[in-house]
């Protein structure tokens, strides 16, 4: 499914210098071919449509989540983050070949974490001993471990994630049953990983959870908690251009203004669209 066409101009305009903390650039394949063992052929979705899409939206800068479709050919997301003129920074996925002088490579060219994939409709079985051996590699680097995963896999998954080093931001809240309801075991997990304060969580994607439909009204209470119990650890992004999408694509204006219903002060909306992807992507730039 391609991404919405028109986008509506939100009506809620982000703070000076807001973070698009989670998308994606897929190709063009022409260009930069979709990994061979990928489980999905997205769209093309190029840098300079992403970078339209920022401006669009009121946002200032976007942070590049490489995505299972591109594996671990990080080159499609670099060549955005060069375009960008330091307005993007990068978050890839490596295996453990990867030399120290690649890494130097890709911090110098604007990567600060690595993605942990578990959804086992993305990469089947996760390589979890790549993933560990990935993570003692950038260590010293200060980068941090983006994880993604069901939230019906977090008992078992529990030990692994809270095993790795470093910080631990969690994507897309970590896709709670919505149905479930706030107090669901599920979601209750999800929380008590916040209870460390090594973990960051991505309060976005209500597109994915919500079984409501378009203004996610059943997502809402889900992201406004996680943003009043975590406002320093919190993050959020459009996910463009949505892949695998399958009920709908999303107005990404329509995402920004469900903003205020999730982060319902300025102050919550500057930690989230700010000062948190601030600390997290431009440390060097936080006085
Ligand atoms: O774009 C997302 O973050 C969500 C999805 C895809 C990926 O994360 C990926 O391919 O790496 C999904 O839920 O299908």
């Amino acid at each position: 499914m391609p991404f919405h066409p028109s986008p509506a101009k939100p009506a809620f305009v982000p703070p000076a210098g807001a973070v698009d903390a989670h998308c994606h650039v897929f190709g063009p394949a022409a260009r930069f071919p979709f990994a061979p063992e990928r489980k999905y052929t997205p769209v093309d979705a190029p840098a300079e449509t992403l970078f339209d899409l920022r401006d669009h939206l009121g946002f200032a800068r976007n942070v590049i989540v490489q995505a299972t479709c591109h594996g671990t050919d990080n080159a499609a997301m670099l060549d955005a983050i060069a375009k960008s003129g330091g307005r993007a920074r990068g978050v890839a996925v490596l295996d453990e070949t990867v030399t120290d002088a690649e890494l130097e490579r890709l911090h110098a060219a604007g990567i600060r974490g690595v993605r942990f994939n578990f959804l086992k409709r993305l990469v089947g079985d996760a390589p979890r001993d790549r993933y560990v051996k990935v993570a003692e590699r950038i260590a010293r680097l200060g980068w941090h471990i983006v994880i993604y995963f069901e939230s019906e896999e977090l008992e078992e998954l529990s030990p692994f994630i809270r095993a790795l080093p470093g910080t631990i931001v969690i994507d897309h809240m970590g896709r709670p049953d919505v149905t479930a309801g706030l107090g669901s075991e599920g979601f209750a997990r999800v929380r008590a990983l916040m209870d460390d304060p090594r973990f960051w969580i991505k309060v976005s994607c209500p597109e994915r959870l919500t079984a409501a439909g378009p203004m996610y009204d059943d997502v809402v209470p889900f992201a406004r908690a996680l943003v009043e119990a975590n406002p320093d650890r919190v993050l959020w992004g459009t996910d463009w251009p949505h892949p695998n999408m399958r009920s709908h694509m999303p107005d990404d204006g329509m995402l920004v203004d469900m903003i205020p219903r999730i982060a319902p002060t300025p102050e919550l909306q500057r930690k989230l669209l700010l000062e948190n992807p601030m600390r997290l992507y431009w440390p060097e730039e936080v006085l």
